[in-house]
């Protein structure tokens, strides 16, 4: 069982726009509602696959409530934790030539209580979890070592740990050896606070990581592919695609194929870059099931091509 954890998640509202014109009324020409939160994708992606994910998530108020009806008639078993504050609506405006701009909110402040009971539920959903996802920013309330408290408990209980999240938070957990970190390219160059401009610079990035703690990081590096760095080498992975239509939730599909996948080493890489070329190629946030993969269109090498540049490149 995969079970993942989603501290802060939210309703993903998206709104299809000719353009963003700063001042204006914009009449949206279309628009969709996806249960959302890094983690949240993640069972999605999974459950899609067909495999059993368990998602624990903090929900409040209206939005948390429409939530849940989302994720209820996807089939996602949710461990909810009830709390006070209304849950996040995050936008997303898609403009009609493929750029998409995100507006991610705070989300509610969680108390002392409400603190406590969502540590309870992991603790208690741990228990046939054979990986545990921790994905996404934390809420208010919640310190930067939350995470690192979750990978040492999950440890202690036997899982393995696959952690996706950015900045102190990340940082913070690295020195409990999360079993597997998934940063996009941002996210790798701000934890060791320098660009990273070419596929070399994202292996020394994710060696760092690795010395840092990690034990094995799945890089993304967006159209570029990604990399896996590990205690028995690197591997490239990428995919051909043709026609991006959403990156949104991209890099959560790409964790979850890397789960599915067993968690490690080169074809579970495979997994990772065949779901996030499936994803882009799908609206919104939907995630990929089996037939939506194209394993053939997938490349994976151990002869990393490190002066390639990266076309995303991070400053
Ligand atoms: N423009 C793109 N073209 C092809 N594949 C893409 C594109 N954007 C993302 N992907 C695929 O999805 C994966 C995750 O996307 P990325 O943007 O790196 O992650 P995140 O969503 O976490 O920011 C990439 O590593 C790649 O496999
Ligand atoms: O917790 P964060 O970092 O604010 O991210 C939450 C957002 O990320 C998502 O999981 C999508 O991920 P990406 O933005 O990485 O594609 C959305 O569903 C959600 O709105």
């Amino acid at each position: 069982m995969i079970l993942t954890v989603t501290p802060n998640p939210s309703l993903d509202r998206t709104y299809e726009v000719p353009s963003l014109d700063r001042g204006e009324v914009i009449r949206a020409t279309g628009e969709r509602m996806d249960p959302g939160g890094k983690g949240v994708n993640v069972s999605r992606a999974v459950a899609a696959a067909g495999r059993r994910t368990v998602a624990v998530l903090p929900l409040g108020g209206a939005p948390g409530a429409l939530v849940a009806d989302l994720l209820d008639a996807q089939g996602i078993e949710v461990a909810p934790v009830p709390v006070t504050g209304a849950t996040r609506s995050n936008i997303a405006l898609a403009e009609a030539d493929g750029v998409l701009t995100k507006i991610n909110a705070p989300g509610p402040e969680l108390s002392a209580e409400e603190q406590e009971l969502l540590l309870e539920t992991v603790r208690a959903q741990s228990r046939d979890a054979d990986w545990i996802a921790c994905c996404g920013s934390l809420p208010r309330g919640l310190a930067p070592a939350w995470y690192a408290d979750v990978v040492a408990r999950a440890h202690a209980g036997g899982a393995r740990i696959a952690l996706d999240t950015s900045g102190r938070a990340l940082l913070e957990a690295l020195r409990e050896r999360p079993d597997v970190v998934k940063p996009n390219a941002e996210e790798l160059a701000e934890a060791v606070g320098r660009p990273l401009a070419t596929v070399g610079d994202a292996v020394k990035a994710a060696e760092e990581l690795r010395e840092m703690g990690a034990r094995a990081v799945l890089a993304s590096l967006g159209a570029d592919g990604q990399l896996l760095v590990d205690g028995a080498g690197a591997w490239f992975g990428s995919a051909r695609v043709d026609v991006v239509r959403s990156n949104v939730g991209a890099g959560d599909s790409s964790l979850a194929g890397f789960l599915i996948a067993g968690g490690s080493g080169p074809e579970a890489l495979a997994s990772a870059v065949a779901h996030g070329a499936a994803a882009v190629q799908l609206p919104g946030s939907v995630m990929p099931t089996p037939g939506d993969l194209d394993l053939a269109a997938v490349t994976v090498t151990a002869d990393v091509p490190v002066d390639r540049e990266l076309s995303e490149p991070v400053s």
